[in-house]
């Protein structure tokens, strides 16, 4: 896991290396500067490009004069650097940078409070004026540069942090700042970036490693955390010899109406997919033919008005509830039933969710360990509106603590909040994946790792991570604008069996 740290927290990491590696803090700013160079000359091969350079007086406009140094000795030959002298202090190592830069031939303009900013024709922006040392939104001067910046329409690359965008907390509405198209952040993802309010300035990311002391990151046990596909490989259990279908235990997905027997038919068939031993869906009477002929490998409880479905409770790993199921009162006394009855984890999702909005004093009597997961809308009517993603953030941690559950809050980037105070952000999946059905697959994923006996925190990342990577490896290779569900479904063995190669 890549642990994910505020800016307070990015400093103290930073002076901890210096003081410990130990290395000079100008030297930490060309080994940072090399890595962004490292980056961008693989994206921007064409050294005949003009390319302007604005940077501020601190230490991200240290790195940019750095920068600027490091692309002319690659013979880069078209670069202009502009100084926003908007500020009387200047960082120690932007001045040391200044005097290098002086020694080449970039052309160097200073641009002073209230003066007019010069024309600009370069094709790309580097956007060195302040990264994550932002303390108060933008105005004046700044507010003005970066409209200016916004307005040319240029291809944008930030150092580090977009300048006027925080790199965690609430982002304000309409903040002023740079739209960037590229941001090369370093060390780690900034936390913002995962959440959909850096949609406007933060198009796409890359995160370059500065070799800030890993042992002092992990020592501050951060409770956000960036889970890589290297946590999943360790995680995943092989299948064995000698195994059988009792070893990977039994799912049961209660879900579907007449109508909505798809969901039913999904969520089922992601949890045999995903390798649960045996997988039986509680549907409606008139869903059988679907499911004995979509899914033959799957086993039926049938549900009749008026009536309780009889289960064996004792009989299943694991209980998922929610797809399809509707809302009505047949639906909450099944759910009552459910929670009266069975005492292991539950996979909560879409409709035995709302069920629970609306029924709040139920959310307290899930069994340990259930699992939640809620879209946006479905969280919000569980927990309270929030008008933001940094408080729903937080909202999820407070809410899988108290409650003693996981929450699978999902995005693009989904979080999985756990009893332990930990919120888990993942880094699969893509926007073809946004197809009605794609949460009932996560569902059953869920649910067949569950029944696979993983704990429910490592369940909730692992199947977020198998699911994004199943979209990811139909999607990406051949820029498919949708995935199906159901075509995801059938990748998921694929997806898996690379994951344990
Ligand atoms: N530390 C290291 O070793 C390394 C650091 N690195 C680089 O340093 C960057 C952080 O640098 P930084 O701390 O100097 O802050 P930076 O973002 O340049 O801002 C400068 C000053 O601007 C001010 N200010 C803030 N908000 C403002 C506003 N709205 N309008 C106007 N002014 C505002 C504020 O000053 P204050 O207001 O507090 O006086 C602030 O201190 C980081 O993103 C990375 O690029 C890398 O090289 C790796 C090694
Ligand atoms: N842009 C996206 N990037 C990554 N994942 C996405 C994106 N859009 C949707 N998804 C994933 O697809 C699923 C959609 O779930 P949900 O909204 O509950 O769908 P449904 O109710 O139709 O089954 C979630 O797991 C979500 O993370
Ligand atoms: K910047």
């Amino acid at each position: 896991m890549l642990p994910l740290l505020i800016s307070e927290q990015i400093r103290e990491g930073d002076a901890y290396t210096i003081a410990n590696e130990p290395i000079s803090s100008v030297n930490l700013m060309e080994r940072a500067s090399r890595a962004f160079v490292g980056w961008f000359v693989n994206r921007f091969p064409d050294k005949n490009e003009p390319i302007t350079f604005y940077c501020g007086t601190g230490n991200n406009g240290g790195d940019g004069l750095a920068i600027a140094r490091i692309l002319c000795d690659h013979h880069y030959n078209k670069l202009n650097v502009v100084i926003a002298r908007f500020s009387e202090k200047s960082s120690d190592d932007f001045k040391a940078n200044y005097e290098r830069l002086k020694q080449t031939c970039v052309t160097i303009k200073e641009l002073e409070k209230g003066t007019q900013i010069p024309e600009d024709n370069s094709r790309v922006i580097i956007d060195a004026l302040l990264g994550s040392g932002l303390n108060k939104p933008l105005a004046g001067d700044y507010a003005r540069l970066v409209n200016f910046i916004n307005d040319l329409d240029k291809t944008v690359v930030a150092v580090d942090v977009p300048t006027g965008f925080f790199s965690d907390g609430e982002v304000p509405q309409n903040a002023i700042a740079i739209k960037a198209g590229l941001v090369i952040t370093f060390q780690q993802p900034k936390i913002n970036f995962l959440l959909p309010e850096s949609a406007p300035y933060v198009d796409c990311w890359e995160a370059v490693n500065i070799g800030i002391s890993e042992k002092f990151v992990h020592s501050l046990n951060s409770p956000y955390q960036f889970v890589e596909e290297k946590d999943i490989r360790q995680i995943l259990k092989p299948r064995h010899h000698f195994s059988n279908k009792g070893t990977y235990g039994h799912v049961l997905l209660i879900a579907g109406q007449e109508k909505t027997m798809g969901a039913a038919l999904l969520s089922s068939s992601a949890a045999a997919h995903a390798g649960a031993g045996l997988t039986t869906a509680c549907i409606p009477e008139s869903g059988l033919t679907a499911l004995n002929s979509y899914l033959p490998e799957v086993m039926a409880i049938t549900r009749r008005e008026n009536t309780m479905p009889q289960i064996e409770w004792d009989k299943f790993s694991t209980i998922a509830v929610g797809p399809g199921l509707g809302k009505d009162g047949e639906a909450l006394a099944l759910l009552k039933t459910i929670i009266k009855n069975y005492k292991k984890p539950l996979v909560i999702d879409a409709d035995a969710l709302n069920l629970l909005a609306e029924n709040k004093e139920l959310l307290t009597m899930l069994p340990a360990g259930s699992i939640l997961t809620p879209h946006m809308k479905e969280f919000d009517r569980l927990f309270g509106t929030h008008s933001n993603w940094w408080q729903r953030l937080q909202t999820s941690i407070v809410k899988a603590k108290e409650l003693n559950l996981c929450i699978i809050l999902k995005n693009d980037y989904t979080i999985t909040a756990t009893p332990a105070g930990k919120a888990y952000f993942n880094s699969t999946g893509n926007p073809a994946m946004a197809s009605g059905g794609m949460g009932d697959v996560l569902t059953g994923i869920v649910a067949a790792l569950l029944a696979q006996k993983y704990k429910p925190a490592d369940a909730c990342i692992m199947a977020v991570y198998i699911h994004g990577k199943a979209g990811d490896e139909l999607a990406l290779p051949n820029r498919m604008n949708v995935v199906l569900p159901g075509k995801l479904i059938t990748q998921l063995p694929v997806t898996m069996a690379k994951l344990k190669a």
